[in-house]
């Protein structure tokens, strides 16, 4: 069968033109230190996974926004890479400018921290939100209540932190069980302004399926490497079309920094990337709909995260 197929992208990203019509809008940022649980929180507020999680800190590196469109009112979510104060890396400098900035122009921060582990690094994202605080809203979200097994140590502690600032609202939340993430919501509609949608009310994420193809397939090589595998690894997605057949074309070619790791990922007899590659290409065609061929490189590219030049290079620092 001829290959007439071309790159495309199944979910364009929306251009941010308002709609018309009499519609309400918020921004949201949501931070947080690393691994308190930022990205699982957006994905269940969305009811869809455009945020990759995992147990391990820093997962998250670009900015996502995530969309949710309830009758007239459109809240955008800026989920955030994790604040933090290892600034040595490029990656790392990165990833705290990207956290920083979306503090900025919102209605609401929504500081997240993880039960009643109050660290250095939470007091560190608490001075960047007091910042500038002015007429938006700021909420701390208590996550991972569930973790909580005597509540009644609860309140006394939340006591204490809002004498650490005067926050709109303290909220504890599951956002794995979903346990009040409705009240969340409700308190950032109640922070949005009379404003035009930006996007069309399917839209779940502003990313096109070409960064969510190679999102998906990082939170598959950090699953099943385990521990071993450091957050330095980055994939590039070289080619998403759609064949004759109907089916999606992606090739993803995995970057590591030493052939040990590139080893690690292919596994004996390829085993390893063999399972990768077939849960990646189970959820895409789950966000995707559609029948997924997938077909996945690993190639080394020795010192990448101390290069700020080749960060660029690979799509980071534009946004
Ligand atoms: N028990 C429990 N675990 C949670 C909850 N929310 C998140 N987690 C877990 O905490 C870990 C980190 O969650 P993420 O959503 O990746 O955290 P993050 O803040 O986005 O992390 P970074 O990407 O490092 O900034 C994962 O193992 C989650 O399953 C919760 O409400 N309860």
């Amino acid at each position: 069968m001829a290959d007439n197929s071309q790159d495309f992208d199944p979910i364009e990203p929306g251009s941010l033109t308002p709609e018309e019509g009499e519609q309400r809008i918020a921004m949201v940022a949501i931070v947080g230190r690393p691994n308190v649980g930022k990205s699982t929180l957006l994905n269940r507020i969305l009811g869809q996974k455009v945020s990759i999680t995992s147990r391990k800190p820093q997962t998250t590196r670009h900015r996502i926004m995530g969309i949710h469109t309830e009758g007239d009112c459109q809240l955008l979510f800026v989920d955030t890479p994790g604040l933090h104060s290892e600034e040595k890396r490029a990656i790392n400098r990165y990833m705290n400018r990207a956290a920083s900035s979306s503090i900025g122009d919102v209605e609401m921060v929504m500081f997240v921290v993880d039960g009643m582990n109050w660290t250095a690094d939470d007091e560190l994202v608490l001075n960047k939100v007091k910042k500038g605080s002015g007429s938006r809203k700021t909420v701390l979200v208590i996550n991972k209540i569930d973790q909580i097994k005597e509540k009644d140590v609860l309140l006394p502690y939340l006591q204490e932190l809002q004498k650490k600032f005067a926050f709109d609202a303290i909220v504890p939340v599951s956002a794995k069980s979903g346990d009040r993430v409705p009240q969340l919501l409700e308190l950032a509609k109640n922070a949005s302004y009379e404003g035009a949608h930006f996007f069309p009310e399917e839209y779940v994420t502003d990313r096109s399926s070409r960064f969510m193809a190679a999102e998906i397939i990082r939170e598959k090589l950090i699953r099943y490497t385990g521990d071993e595998l450091p957050y330095s690894v980055t994939v590039e997605i070289e080619r998403f079309a759609l064949m004759d057949n109907g089916v999606y074309q992606i090739n993803g070619l995995i970057l590591v920094e030493r052939s040990g790791q590139k080893k690690m990922i292919i596994g004996n007899k390829g085993e390893k990337i063999k399972t990768i590659g077939r849960e990646a290409r189970l959820d895409m065609e789950r966000l995707f709909d559609n029948k997924v061929f997938l077909e996945m490189w690993v190639k080394v590219k020795s010192g990448w995260a101390d290069d700020e030049r080749a960060l660029r290079s690979l799509g980071y620092g534009e946004d």
